[in-house]
């Protein structure tokens, strides 16, 4: 599904990722670790383009649009799967099915009042939810995710990150809390500094595996 071999990336002049060789199959659940601007974002990027067509991405920049309101937002999520016609109607006046499914959506992610509420009157943590909300509703099977609940409150982030990842037969997610790659994924990367430094099955790893990546940085 995700194939690279000796990859190197660069942003600019700025070599990123070194040499980065790794297959992620269909199926898997991978969550990339490491400290900061040690390359998970870059590397989602990278792997982003190989199949950007079955991807539901989360990105770290929510990437909402403040003019449109929620529902609005999370329907574009779903643009591809209707025809133009369909989806400027959509838009403009919904229709009661589309609403009904944002709606759901909406309510799974405790935001059933924010329907038609403008993105920029939302907390961080609402907005953040909102840019799952969308990842949601694009409905296809694998989810890329950049830190996509790094806002919300442990309760809520642990819940939210099991129903996405129940919706999404493969997943490949950026997360810094330890607890919630050995808790969610079934394998973790760790990146340090643009490289590789571990891959393993999360069944062969603890919490406090993890908290050296971050400490020997
Ligand atoms: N748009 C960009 N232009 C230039 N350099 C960039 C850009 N985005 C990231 N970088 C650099 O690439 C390196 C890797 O950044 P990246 O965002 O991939 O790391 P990260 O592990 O996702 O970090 P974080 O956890 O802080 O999001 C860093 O040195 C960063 O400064």
């Amino acid at each position: 599904m995700f194939h690279l071999s000796n990859a190197s990336f660069s942003h600019g002049s700025l070599p990123v990722l070194h040499d980065i060789t790794l297959d992620i199959v269909e199926g898997e659940k991978v969550a990339l670790v490491g400290p900061s601007g040690a390359g998970k974002s870059s590397l989602l990027s990278v792997l982003w383009q190989q199949n950007p067509e079955q991807v539901a991405l989360c990105p770290q920049e929510s990437g909402l649009v403040d003019i449109l309101s929620v529902y609005q937002n999370i329907y574009m999520g779903g643009l591809s799967r209707f025809s133009t016609l369909y989806n400027v109607f959509n838009l403009i006046r919904p229709w009661t099915s589309r609403k009904r499914d944002i709606a759901m959506i909406c309510q799974q992610l405790g935001l059933s009042d924010k329907l038609f509420v403008s993105p920029d009157k939302l907390s961080g943590g609402q907005r953040q939810r909102v840019a799952l909300g969308r990842a949601l509703y694009r409905q296809q099977p694998i989810f890329m995710g950049d830190e996509p609940v790094s806002s919300l409150d442990p309760e809520q982030g642990d819940s939210l990150l099991s129903e996405v990842l129940a919706r999404h037969s493969t997943a490949i997610v950026a997360i810094h809390s330890p607890e919630l790659a050995i808790k969610h994924f079934d394998r973790v990367i760790a990146l340090q500094q643009g490289r590789v430094i571990g891959d393993w099955p999360t069944a062969d790893i603890s919490v406090a595996t993890l908290e050296d990546v971050y400490r020997d940085a």
